[in-house]
């Protein structure tokens, strides 16, 4: 048998399971109303019957949970105060899917050290999911294990399948089941059908193995997830520009599907240049100001500070509140371009009530 199982496995370790992890940090009551309905905000302004537009906004990944609690106090203040305007979400990334090799997040090492002590990075994603869930400000993911949702999926508003995964058949399967709206990326060369299909697929039933959450292998039977809409992020060339944007329209409506749209002013958008995310935000500013009603919504990749730094040495010797995967723009940026977003779709309106409320930017 040695010879033919496990040739590639150095190691087993049994994991606690979902219902264990949510035993130790369970939802309040309050809690739960509040992400159910955030996640209802989201359907309402991809079905049209609220007016304002998705924001996720915040770091590529989560490394450190104390600068994304400051962080995530900043965006509190522009959530409340923005938002007549703009339903302002946290992207709170955990997993990270790399194009060749590099760190995976938050969850597969949490201690950035290849010790991949996998139970501690659940801990304190949940732990930083349900502190959020109390604070009130809804939490963004990307969905990338099929299996962690077991133990986070019920503190998320909204997730994303991303540009290396919207192809894959597991991804649009768990899609399929989740209860909060979904975007989907174009692929990384700037694919529209892998967005497109993965939409369609996702909002189908599927069946499929997954676990359950006593962590038993299980077959799992999805009726579709209806809350999907894609997502913008650039490929070997921007897509944000409005022709662009309109020829997505077009294959969406030529798909059945409805005409949602997110723009992501960062990856291929950028060209990973985070200076150049305010850029891409000022022009699906002008589309929307010109009368598009396609973009449901936008996401900036965001920090306290900005730029990004390599993981070398320990945690402790990394620069606060900085990117350790993509390059963000910092925190006076995120709000003036927010406030200023913002401002423009009310007239004024945004600016001076963000001022009287003391936001200073
Ligand atoms: O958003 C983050 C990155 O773009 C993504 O994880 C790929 O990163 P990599 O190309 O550095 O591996
Ligand atoms: C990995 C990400 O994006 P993409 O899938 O577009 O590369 C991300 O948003 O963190």
């Amino acid at each position: 048998m040695n010879r033919v199982n496990d040739l590639n496995i150095a190691s087993e370790k049994v994991l606690l399971t979902p219902a264990a992890l949510k035993g130790k940090l369970p939802i309040s009551e309050a809690a739960l109303q509040f992400v159910a309905g955030s996640r209802q905000t989201i359907a309402n302004i991809l079905a049209g019957e609220d007016h304002r537009k998705l924001a996720i906004v915040g770091p590529c990944s989560i490394h450190d949970i104390k600068s994304a609690k400051e962080y995530a106090l900043k965006l509190k203040r522009l959530h409340q105060y923005l938002s007549d305007e703009l339903f302002i979400v946290m992207r709170v990334y955990f997993e990270k899917p790399r194009t060749t090799v590099g760190w995976k997040g938050l969850i597969n090492d949490p201690h950035l050290n290849n010790s991949f002590e996998v139970e501690q990075g659940l801990a304190q994603a949940r732990e930083l999911m349900r502190w959020l869930a109390e604070l009130e400000l809804p939490v963004g993911t990307e969905v990338l294990d099929p299996i962690s949702p077991q133990y986070l999926s019920d503190l998320v508003s909204w997730a994303a399948i991303g540009a290396r995964t919207s192809e894959s058949q597991t991804h649009r399967e768990m899609a399929s089941g989740l209860s909060m709206p979904m975007g989907f990326k174009n692929g990384t060369d700037g694919s529209a059908s892998a967005a497109i299909n993965a939409m369609k697929a996702a909002a189908s039933g599927h069946s499929f193995m997954g676990i359950n959450q006593q962590g038993q292998v299980t077959l799992l039977e999805t009726t579709g997830n209806r809350h999907g809409h894609v997502i913008l992020r650039g490929g070997v060339k921007p897509n944000y520009q409005a022709e662009q944007v309109a020829e997505y329209e077009e294959k969406l409506r030529s798909a059945g599907l409805p005409t949602n749209i997110m723009v992501d002013c960062s990856h291929g958008n950028s060209n990973k240049d985070h200076r150049r995310q305010p850029i891409v935000l000022q022009d699906v500013l002008g589309q929307i100001v010109a009368g598009n009603d396609s973009i449901i919504g936008f996401m900036l990749e965001s920090h306290l500070n900005e730029g990004n730094q390599p993981i070398s040495g320990a945690k402790e010797s990394l620069k606060y509140g900085v990117s350790i995967t993509d390059a963000c723009i910092d925190w006076q940026t995120t709000e003036s371009s927010l406030i200023d977003f913002a401002d423009k779709l009310s007239e004024g309106n945004a600016h001076s009530k963000a001022l009287r409320q003391g936001i200073t930017f």
